[in-house]
């Protein structure tokens, strides 16, 4: 039988073997998922918020990495953070709406700030979490958005910075993924 192909990941004191999958015909990337992770949410979450400078908001985008901005939102005092979300909800009221390209699913998706949560943010400092940034498309999308609602960004942090973004100066991550492109 094959042996299933990994990717050894160090974060702190955490070590964590990434699986290796294909997500394109010509891609491969090592499979990051924190949802459902509690040590890595928390003790990532733990380094991270040591790095991030002074904001009134943390914004992140829906799904895989809520339970790590919760953490950090926690960690810095911060009583609410705002989700972008993916589909259009029924108590949403005047949504402001992006599209992004999604590496994982290669799919088109819609991130959806609530319009409540855009005044909340409006003439504040914003930082931008994710889980994981891999083509800088998520939080493009995010950053348009909070522009939309007159925020100031004043930071990009992820747990993990993938590809490019591994060599990117403005963000602030823990660690880096390698991609795996698939010779044709
Ligand atoms: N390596 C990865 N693992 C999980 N989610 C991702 N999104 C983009 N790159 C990813």
């Amino acid at each position: 039988m094959k042996e299933k192909e990994t990717y050894m990941l160090k974060i702190g004191n955490i070590i964590r073997e990434l699986p290796i999958i294909q997500v394109s015909e010509d891609l491969k990337i090592a499979s990051f998922v924190v949802l459902g992770d509690t040590e890595v949410a928390t003790d990532s979450a733990a380094i991270i918020s040591e790095k991030l400078p002074e904001a009134d908001f943390l914004v992140t985008a829906e799904a895989k990495g809520i339970p790590f901005v919760h953490e950090v939102a926690k960690n810095l005092g911060m009583p609410r953070y705002i989700v972008a979300r993916k589909t259009l909800k029924a108590y949403m009221d005047r949504p402001l709406e992006k599209t992004v390209r999604s590496i994982t699913t290669q799919k088109e998706q819609t991130l959806i700030l609530d319009g409540p949560d855009a005044d909340l943010i409006k003439g504040k400092r914003v930082i931008l979490i994710d889980d994981v940034i891999s083509t800088g498309e998520s939080i493009r999308a995010l950053e348009e958005l909070v522009a939309d609602a007159g925020a100031e960004v004043v930071a990009r942090a992820a747990i993990l910075a993938e590809g490019d973004a591994a060599e990117r100066e403005d963000l602030i991550f823990l660690g880096k993924l390698p991609l795996f492109p698939i010779e044709q």
